[in-house]
């Protein structure tokens, strides 16, 4: 099996290794020749070099490759696909070779270039997720199109991605650009996730004075149960480092936290789409908000812990609320996925996506197997609904940010109990003329509408 990556940057160099490793013959390409020297070191010493072919241009990438190519690209996602796509046509592709962008790109860009280059050569989009060590060791990949030339490289990729219980963390999750699209949401899910996280320690040693040491501790006996996550084991890692002065690292970290795009365009899209993620929107805005002031404010904040509140905050309760709201994320993930698939007609599994999360990726959790279950199972839980709402109301009582908390808890709450859109609905008729009230007049066989037509002026 042979295929070719273009972009040896931290992803692209971890692939490469994985990719060659796991038996596959690689021709690889970066325009930085450094990058390809220091993959060729590292496959050296790795006893991998034999299966690696560095090329210094893509003309000699094409020549080297047998009909029909397959190239995956792993650039930064923007403009710098479309140039490599036109420098791979001008060294030779033809409409029989399968290029994939594995990068973070948008999806929507992936449509446009489907269509671009569909006389060219086949063009898929992947999404690949688990970082460098994912990449290096097995991530997971989010793939769609129903491109001939998957079939060439899906067996190789099966092996290449991580496996989750002997099946591969690898599909074809839908059609066209969907792989893209479920990566998108995926980081969603991943932002919502580590802010979540963000907010019960905050709870937790602001609002209880608890240290980072005593917080790593309680995530790691949740980590001994069905909470077990990537997320939450790192947390619990990054809370244990300490300076020589026992200082923990975490504190010398500078609030502000930076986004790439995906998290953003998820929020985009699901508004534009009408479908309600609040709590992976309430992540993207709590990124924003870290920005709207200096580092200097920052520093000067103060808060003082309340010992009253201590005493209420009960933590099998936490655990609870925090399994819940967890749960929560991926459900509306899972709709927004859903929801674009019904729109584009993209046919995407939810199941073969799930499947994808189960392992390499940076939002894989033990508690997946209840996602899958469906939204009846989350249902269920209502000793984790009341959790929820008494942990909400808790920490809304100590002046702290839990936007992601509260949006979870706001989210279900709106659809476990009664809606207030019936006044919503009647105050746009007041000021729109939908003749809604005059309905509901006739209706309730009101002969004399003059009371709903004695408007405020
Ligand atoms: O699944 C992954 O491997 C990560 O999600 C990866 O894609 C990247 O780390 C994110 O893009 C981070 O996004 P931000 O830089 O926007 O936090």
């Amino acid at each position: 099996m042979q295929v070719a990556l273009i972009g040896l940057g931290v992803m692209g160099k971890n692939l490469a290794l994985n990719l060659i490793e796991k038996g596959i013959s690689l021709v690889a390409y970066d325009k930085n020749p450094d990058a390809g020297e220091d993959l060729l070191s590292i496959a050296k010493s790795d006893g991998l070099a034999e299966r690696l072919h560095i090329v210094s241009d893509l003309t000699d990438m094409i020549k080297r490759l047998e009909t029909p190519r397959s190239i995956l690209l792993l650039v930064p996602a923007g403009e710098l696909v479309d140039r490599v796509c036109q420098e791979l046509i001008e060294a030779g592709v033809d409409a029989n070779d399968l290029i994939v962008d594995c990068g973070n790109s948008n999806y929507k860009d992936g449509i446009a270039r489907k269509l671009k280059y569909q006389n060219k050569f086949e063009f898929a989009t992947m999404g690949i997720s688990g970082g460098a060590e994912g990449a290096r060791h097995g991530p997971a990949m989010m793939a769609s199109g129903s491109e001939g030339g998957w079939e060439r490289v899906e067996l190789a990729l099966e092996k290449v991605a991580a496996n989750y219980k002997g099946e591969s963390c690898f599909a074809r999750v839908g059609q066209s650009a969907s792989g893209h699209f479920v990566k998108m949401v995926h980081n969603g899910i991943e932002y919502s996730l580590m802010q979540l996280i963000a907010e019960v320690y905050q709870l937790l040693r602001l609002g209880c004075g608890k240290s980072p040491q005593e917080i790593a501790t309680i995530f790691d006996a949740w980590s001994e149960t069905e909470l077990n996550s990537y997320l939450l084991s790192i947390s619990s890692h990054i809370l244990k480092l300490e300076g020589h002065n026992n200082e923990p690292l975490v504190d010398l970290i500078d609030n502000k936290v930076g986004a790439k795009g995906t998290g953003l365009w998820t929020a985009q899209n699901a508004l534009e789409l009408g479908i309600a993620v609040p709590s992976l929107v309430a992540a993207v805005e709590a990124r924003h908000l870290t920005n709207t002031y200096s580092t200097h404010a920052a520093k000067e904040m103060t808060y003082q812990t309340r010992p009253t509140l201590v005493a209420q905050l009960d933590l099998d309760e936490l655990k609870q609320a925090f399994h819940f709201a967890s749960l929560l994320c991926y459900r509306q993930g899972l709709a927004l996925i859903k929801g674009a698939s019904r729109t584009h007609q993209w046919k995407v599994d939810l199941a073969k996506t799930l499947q994808t999360w189960r392992a390499g990726c940076i939002i894989r959790a033990d508690y997946l197997h209840q996602v899958a279950q469906g939204n009846e199972f989350i249902d269920a839980l209502e000793s984790e609904v009341t959790a929820l709402r008494n942990v909400t109301g808790i920490a809304i009582t100590t002046g702290l940010a839990f936007p992601v908390l509260a949006a979870s808890q706001t989210y279900y709450a709106t659809l476990s109990t009664p809606s207030n859109g019936h006044l919503v609905q009647a105050q746009r008729d007041y000021f729109g003329e939908h003749g809604l009230l005059t309905h509901a007049g006739e209706l309730c066989h009101l002969t004399d509408l003059a009371d709903i037509d004695a408007k405020v002026r």
